[in-house]
């Protein structure tokens, strides 16, 4: 009874609190957008991050713009007020404007993790770092490691897939994509070595986006110590490196450490070691999850979808035909794989990878009839514009013809943001995935052990038993 009645009294109070909140706060300014700024310090934060948290990912976004009716809205999240941009509209205002009204923004925690690398660096030093970055992420220079690409996907079918009756799949992919952007960036080969920094990698994901307690045993700190340990292993690679382009034993464009280590940016100046060091860790961050986690998607939509299934193999079938036996994949295989990119690019409209990132405003600014202060956090979400009706006509339907002809409208596909800061690896992945489907598909057909299996949004789409399948060898065909 007195537990009721402790209880009672406490929402009581938090009631009230929160009207006398929001009351204090509702004349704060006629001209900024529409929303609330929720409970007191926690604001709507929970709400917000609930969007990650489960497959429905627009319904806090999708409610608010039903609510409000604007292009932007407002609220609170982690203690900072934030604008939410809505649809094409938002995003290409987000797009357009880094380094003139906003520039990027990661929590200070994640930030101190990753140093001096391409997503803690802004304005005239960020555009140096992607330029040097894109020497080995550009299509031109991506054309001639499909190659090597298409040699890494047999060689981890044959290992980890063949001769196997189920597998799970989100461990696999993990796997592959991680040891193929070791071999790239670094030409990292020793499966020893990819296994000692998957593990130190894995403890990084685990708590990079945890408080910076400075507390032994917490997840932050472990964090901490495990990038530090990336450091140095990655140091003593570059160190290697350096000896062996010195003696003329690697070649100046054999990954991306090498392209770091030899290209120098418009005033001549070169990468620090600490720099190429920390944009490696940075590259494997941002690339090998992300990757990873749209195979994933690509594969469950395949397994419940065996039409689209069949026209991929169709595709990649005409490709194999006309190749011999061992010969590999080149640029232009990739070029005749439309049908099956396009499917990928309905996965990821309908399940897009990353929900959305932050910025954050450098001065105020007006957007759609109202202020923005200086210092507001600012939020795109690819979810929400690319479930519109206005863009994408029956937005559940799965239809990968919507990408045929001219495709979608600008700005409202953004699986992989946009404008300067747009993910530079994105040939990089497109590479990768065609390449790793091409040898899937024409070997095996799958099937889901779990056929509800929930997706779960952590941040990114993760499969809540790993999406194990029955793998389906194809019989020897002519
Ligand atoms: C399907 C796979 C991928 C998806 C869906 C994806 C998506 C994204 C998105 C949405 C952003 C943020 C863009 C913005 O804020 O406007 C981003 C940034 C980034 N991505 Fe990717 N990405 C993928 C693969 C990769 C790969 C393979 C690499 C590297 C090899 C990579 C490297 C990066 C980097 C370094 C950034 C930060 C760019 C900056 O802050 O300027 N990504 N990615």
């Amino acid at each position: 009874m007195e537990v009721l009645w402790a209880l009672a009294v406490g929402l009581t109070t938090l009631v009230v609190v929160r009207r006398w909140w929001c009351a204090k706060h509702r004349g704060e300014g006629p001209r900024l957008p529409p929303g609330t700024r929720g409970w007191p310090l926690v604001g709507e934060t929970l709400q917000f991050f609930a969007i990650f948290g489960s497959e429905s990912t627009e319904s806090f976004i999708v409610k608010k713009m039903q609510k409000y009716k604007t292009q932007v809205f407002r609220t609170q999240i982690l203690g900072s007020p934030m604008a939410v941009f809505c649809g094409a509209t938002g995003n290409k205002f987000i797009f357009s404007n880094e380094n003139r009204v906003l520039v990027t923004s990661w929590p200070t925690s994640v930030a101190k993790l990753f140093g001096t690398s391409i997503i803690t660096t802004a304005g005239d030093e960020a555009k140096r770092v992607r330029k040097l970055l894109m020497a080995f992420l550009s299509p031109e220079a991506l054309h001639k490691f499909v190659g090597q690409m298409d040699s890494a996907a047999r060689l981890h079918l044959k290992r980890n897939w063949d001769g196997k009756a189920e597998v799970k799949v989100y461990h696999m992919l993990k796997v592959y994509t991680f040891s193929l952007a070791c071999s790239l960036l670094a030409s990292i080969e020793s499966e020893e070595r990819k296994m000692e920094l998957s593990a130190l990698f894995n403890v990084f994901l685990q708590g990079m986006m945890h408080m910076d307690l400075k507390i032994p045993g917490t997840r932050y700190y472990k964090a901490k110590k495990a990038v530090d340990a990336l450091r140095r292993e990655l140091r003593k690679e570059v160190n290697g490196r350096k000896e062996a382009l010195r003696a003329g034993t690697a070649n100046p464009k054999q990954d991306l450490m090498s392209y770091l280590l030899t290209t120098a940016d418009d005033s001549g100046k070169y990468m620090s070691d600490e720099e190429v060091v920390d944009n490696i860790i940075n590259l494997l961050f941002a690339g090998h999850d992300t990757s990873s986690s749209t195979l994933l998607m690509v594969l469950k939509h395949l397994a419940e979808k065996p039409y689209y299934y069949n026209e991929i193999l169709n595709e990649q079938r005409e490709i194999e035909k006309s190749k011999g036996k061992e010969e590999v994949l080149n640029w232009e295989d990739l070029k005749k794989m439309k049908y099956t990119w396009n499917v990928v690019c309905e996965v990821m409209r309908v399940s897009p990878t990353v929900s959305g990132t932050f910025r954050h405003a450098i001065t105020d600014f007006d957007y759609a009839g109202f202020r923005i202060p200086k210092g507001w956090k600012l939020h795109w979400n690819a979810h929400t514009t690319h479930k519109m009706e206005d863009y994408f006509p029956e937005p559940e339907k799965f239809d990968p013809s919507r990408f045929e002809g001219e495709g979608p409208p600008p700005y409202s596909f953004v699986p992989f943001g946009g404008g300067p800061r747009m993910c530079p690896g994105l040939e990089f992945a497109r590479v990768e995935m065609l390449v790793f489907l091409h040898n899937l598909v024409k070997n095996y057909k799958w099937k889901l052990v779990f056929p509800n299996e929930k997706i779960l949004m952590d941040p990114m789409p993760l499969a809540a038993k790993g999406l194990p399948v029955h793998l389906l060898p194809h019989l020897q065909h002519s």
